[in-house]
């Protein structure tokens, strides 16, 4: 973001500190900071995903155990924190990755200095992993500007992969803002992703702010955005990669990535090898986290449907990998998924 935003998260003081974050719930209209002193603090954080994105709730979460050892806690209570905290959301896997991690350190040291240099160690990694994948990402796409027929690029993505979503500068919006420090001509097309809008409230933000240009449209415009010709690439984040390829994303990405495949534009995940759970075969098993019907009938503050409809509120979906272009993560694009 711009030089005056605050990071999307970040520990004050030491191990007698607290976990500082962007309140996302009230972006774009109000950049509100607001501090966890407590695990429940954090948990709350994350189930209303005032921090979000698979990343953002991984550092978030290891930071969160830290909390726990304060006030004397015992061992076993930090295992209990760990625990609790596995219990926020289940799709993005990087909370659980994040979390055994911090589990090791307990047993070998459970001192809060210990636990502290690890969450710190995971929000470092993440962010020199979002710079990774920016420059995988934009070397790959690099092509597609060598044989551009139009003035700019366009790019399409879905929800929001950006800083916000990260302990770094993003994933998908990463290579996004490489493409723009390299001065290629890049035009984002943002679906706002509905219901809860991280796509023109946080990704239309992050854009913005870095001057790049953009424009918001409706989910149900990316058809129409693609036929026209202004979509070269779609890139998109991910919570959890299956040991297939398979990769769950905001719901909406299996659509986007559908739409994609018929209008032969490349579709791109991009990703932290912190996001592969290879102990899952196929993204049928990736656990999608449902969430409130009143996300979709009061979303942010606006009744959009009767009072008592049914409604189906699934956060995430699954692309299927023979959807997925390319994979690209901190160590490399790969147009074949592999775990190697
Ligand atoms: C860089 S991972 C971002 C990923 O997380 C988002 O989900 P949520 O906003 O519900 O945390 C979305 O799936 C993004 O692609």
């Amino acid at each position: 973001m711009n030089r005056d935003c605050p990071p999307t998260l970040q520990w004050i003081g030491e191990t007698d500190g607290h976990l500082r974050l962007i309140d996302q719930t009230r972006l774009p209209t109000e950049l509100v900071e607001i501090d966890c002193h407590t695990v429940e603090d954090v948990w709350q954080a994350i189930k209303r995903l005032s921090v979000r994105g698979a990343p953002a709730i991984g550092v978030a979460a290891a930071y969160g155990v830290c909390l726990a050892t304060q006030a004397g806690g015992t061992i076993a209570e930090v295992r209990k924190a760990c625990d609790y905290l596995a219990t926020s959301r289940p799709t993005a896997v990087n909370l659980f990755w994040a979390l055994d991690r911090m589990r090791s350190v307990v047993e070998q040291d459970p001192s809060g200095e210990a636990l502290l240099n690890e969450a710190r160690a995971i929000h470092e990694e993440d962010a020199a992993m979002c710079a990774a994948i920016g420059k995988h990402g934009a070397d790959i796409l690099v092509p597609l500007f060598e044989k551009a027929t139009s003035e700019s690029i366009g790019i399409l993505t879905h929800c929001n992969a950006g800083a916000l979503a990260t302990g770094g500068e993003g994933t998908a919006l990463s290579v996004i803002f490489e493409l723009a420090r390299r001065d290629l001509p890049v035009h984002v097309w943002v679906d706002e992703t509905r219901p809860l809008l991280q796509g023109s409230r946080l990704t239309a933000w992050e854009l913005t702010q870095r001057g790049i240009p953009c424009t918001l449209i409706c989910d149900n415009m990316a058809a129409t955005v693609m036929k026209e010709g202004r979509v070269q690439a779609v890139v998109t984040g991910a919570d959890r990669i299956a040991a297939n390829g398979d990769a769950a994303n905001k719901i909406g990405t299996y659509g986007a990535a559908t739409l994609a495949r018929a209008h032969d534009i490349p579709f791109y995940i991009a990703a932290p090898t912190s996001t592969i759970d290879p102990a899952l075969a196929t993204g049928e098993e990736i656990p999608i986290e449902e969430r409130d019907a009143e996300e979709v009938t009061n979303g942010f503050g606006s009744v959009t449907a009767p009072e008592g409809v049914s409604v189906y509120n699934p956060a995430f979906d699954v692309t299927p990998a023979e959807l997925i272009a390319g994979w690209i993560t901190e160590e490399r694009a790969m147009d074949e998924f592999n775990l190697s």
